[in-house]
């Protein structure tokens, strides 16, 4: 649906030029999620913005649904920008006018005639669950219900491909998730291509099914989310992924409990998909003659399965831990020495 080819953008400015995002080269099928994360300055608002052409690229190509966004006209721009909808961190929406006339404006823009526009309208406040809200203004609506008139909005026309930008960043975390489960309920139903950015691994863990880290102007990794999360190979890519894997008390307890009672070796294990179902602790202490404490455990559901950690401390004879180690490694889990020997 979307390629980008070797695509760079730099700004000129007073201080020398600025490239904010340099020559990246990124495959985005239909009816995927796509998440791009990185921190604030990595280049994320301005590669979203050079796929709707908001932004003009420096070099390079994006080709989106087979049109070559560099080649086309004014006119021809403007068609394919209605094919690309939009949504917001702060969700810019017309202040003056209600939800409904907020959603219809993209049609009035289209020259739709008014009975249809109602009838589209109708159609799009139910997608969004804003039943009965239509004749409300934004300033009478919830942040999560602001940002579901800008879906609607962004929805009116159809589009092939929804942009995201930052759009639960503004949002506390129980509306967070309702955004992204209607994203989700979206995708499946439209079979929208979604692309969006965000620094939160949360929004990838909990919605995409591929993730693209930024760092610098540059895409330092790809891939399905829970390949990336199972190995993550850059570091900025595994501080993204401790986000949502390892709360932030995790090490400092563990180091106290290890200096406290000196316990065994402690061991951070990592299941993906169908391995966070194995009974593999109970198949250890069968197994070999170690005793096992469990410290802590999460389990975090993402699009293309479960990805568990779970950090155990283990006691025995050297020999039999490694046996351990191995014997876990053989069950395609991932397993790493956090503490000990
Ligand atoms: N119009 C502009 N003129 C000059 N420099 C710009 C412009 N837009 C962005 N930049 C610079 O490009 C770099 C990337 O900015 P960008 O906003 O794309 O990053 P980001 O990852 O979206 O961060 P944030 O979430 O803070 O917006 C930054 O160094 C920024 O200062």
């Amino acid at each position: 649906m979307i390629t980008l080819s070797k695509l760079a953008k730099t700004f000129q400015t007073k201080d020398g030029n600025v490239t904010a995002v340099d020559h990246v080269d990124l495959t985005i099928d239909k009816g995927e999620i796509f998440g791009i994360i990185g921190y604030s300055g990595a280049g994320k608002s301005t590669l979203i913005r050079l796929l709707n052409m908001l932004e003009t690229p420096s070099s390079g190509e994006v080709t989106i649904a087979d049109k070559n966004m560099n080649q086309l006209s004014k006119k021809e721009l403007r068609q394919a920008r209605q094919e690309m909808g939009m949504i917001f961190q702060h969700f810019n929406l017309l202040w003056s006018r209600t939800v409904a006339d907020n959603i219809a404006f993209p049609l009035e823009v289209k020259g739709m005639p008014k009975a249809e526009q109602k009838k589209r309208v109708d159609e799009l406040i139910k997608l969004v669950g804003l039943e009965g809200r239509g004749g409300s203004y934004p300033s009478q609506l919830s942040g999560g219900q602001k940002q579901r008139v800008g879906i609607a909005r962004a929805l009116a026309n159809d589009p092939k491909v929804l942009l995201c930008d930052e759009a639960t960043s503004a949002l506390d975390p129980k509306t967070t998730d309702s955004i992204l489960d209607l994203l989700v309920d979206i995708n499946q139903k439209l079979n929208l291509t979604i692309v969006l950015i965000t620094h939160e691994m949360h929004v990838i863990q909990k919605i995409c099914h591929q993730v693209a880290v930024m760092e610098n102007g540059l895409i330092v990794e790809q891939g399905p989310v829970l390949d990336v999360f199972k190995q993550p190979k850059e570091n900025m890519t595994k501080e993204f992924v401790k986000q949502v894997t390892e709360p932030e008390e995790t090490e400092e307890a563990i180091r106290h409990l290890f200096e406290k009672d000196g316990i065994g070796q402690i061991l951070q294990l990592t299941f993906v998909g169908g391995d966070a179902k194995k009974p593999l602790m109970t198949d250890i202490v069968r197994k070999f003659d170690v005793s096992i404490s469990i410290l802590q455990g999460k389990i975090s559901q993402t699009r293309n399965g479960p990805y568990g950690s779970l950090f155990v401390s283990i006691n025995g004879e050297r020999e039999l831990i490694d046996e351990v180690i191995a014997f876990i490694r053989e069950q395609q889990v991932e397993v790493e020495v956090v503490h000990g020997e």
